[in-house]
């Protein structure tokens, strides 16, 4: 295996609790260079947990963290990471240009000012107070601050929280330009869309487990929904009562049905209704997927519970 796709950071069974709240319940992560993994889960699931262990903010209680090899916490192992957190604690008092240059000088080759400008969209904010800015474009600095080491492995925890559209695009560049580079990516989000664009690989994390892990494409093959669209006028309640059928809901002429088998829903609406036209089946996309986990998982955790 090429240095590429070696193993930067790993969570090996890893137990953490607060209290009697168990965050993390024996959880297995690896993130490999060149590769982008997103890690997902509803509030509370333990992503912030598990990122704070790889960085060696906090301890396992069982198990073990590890980054590029070493325990987490070594200086020579965190020169090697950018990491954008919740939680900035950035010093509030500088000037955007100033707290660049302070980051930069922490790294011995980091990368230029140029580089860090274009790649996080800072244009025009240098000469500005960080505290004056918005909170998109304070979100922008910190994923320029996370990246102007050149580190080999990131951890961006929800990036795009507040960022618009426009802001939320550069930084899927960025992060693809770092990804082709070589650059390993944790990426915790709540915009599922932004995992489909962006992730190699998916981990859905509930209620401090793994549920399911694999490619978007594998996740989503996980649940066997398929999306039905058609152009009918038959009414949405009454759909939504057949055999195999989810929900189903009306948006002006468009019929949207989500069901468990796609084939006898289809031949039911075709039979129903003969002006029936446009009609699309897809499989569900990682929304849906993911609730779907999550939701399972939920209820399988109340049964032991219950048990
Ligand atoms: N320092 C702490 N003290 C007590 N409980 C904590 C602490 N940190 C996390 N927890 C609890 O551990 C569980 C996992 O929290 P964590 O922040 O890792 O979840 P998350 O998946 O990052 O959630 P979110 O999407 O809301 O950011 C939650 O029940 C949380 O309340």
């Amino acid at each position: 295996m090429g240095s590429e796709h070696a193993v930067l950071a790993r969570l090996d069974r890893v137990r953490k609790h607060y209290g009697a709240v168990e965050a993390l319940a024996g959880v297995d992560l690896k993130v490999r260079g060149g590769e982008m993994l997103a890690l997902l889960g509803p509030n509370g699931a333990g992503k912030s947990t598990a990122i704070g262990l790889l960085l060696g903010l906090e301890s396992p209680d069982a198990g073990a963290a590890s980054l590029f090899g070493e325990p987490p916490h070594e200086l020579q192992a965190r020169r090697r990471v950018g990491v954008m957190l919740q939680s900035a604690g950035i010093p509030d008092t500088l000037k955007v240009s100033e707290l660049l240059d302070l980051t930069r000088s922490y790294y011995p080759n980091p990368r230029s000012v140029a580089d860090c400008v274009a790649l996080a969209g800072l244009d025009g904010l240098l000469p500005r107070r960080y505290t004056k800015l918005s909170g998109g474009q304070q979100r922008r600095v910190q994923f320029a601050l996370a990246l102007c080491g050149r580190p080999q492995l990131l951890f961006l925890d929800e990036p795009t929280t507040g960022m618009d559209i426009e802001a939320r695009q550069t930084l899927w560049r960025a992060i693809r330009e770092l990804v082709a580079e070589g650059c390993g990516v944790l990426l915790t989000t709540h915009y599922l869309e932004e995992a489909e664009a962006l992730a190699d690989r998916v981990a859905v994390l509930n209620r401090g487990r793994i549920v399911a892990e694999g490619s978007v494409h594998e996740i989503r093959a996980h649940v066997g929904q398929r999306r039905i669209r058609c152009t009918s006028a038959l009414p949405a309640e009454w759909v939504s009562a057949w055999p195999h059928v989810l929900d189903a809901r009306r948006d002006g002429e468009r019929l949207e049905v989500i069901a468990d088998a796609a084939e006898p829903v289809v031949r039911r609406l075709l039979a129903e209704d003969a002006e029936l036209a446009e009609l699309e089946v897809q499989r569900a996309g990682l929304a849906e997927a993911f609730l779907e986990l999550t939701r399972d998982s939920i209820k399988h955790d109340d049964i032991k519970e219950a048990a």
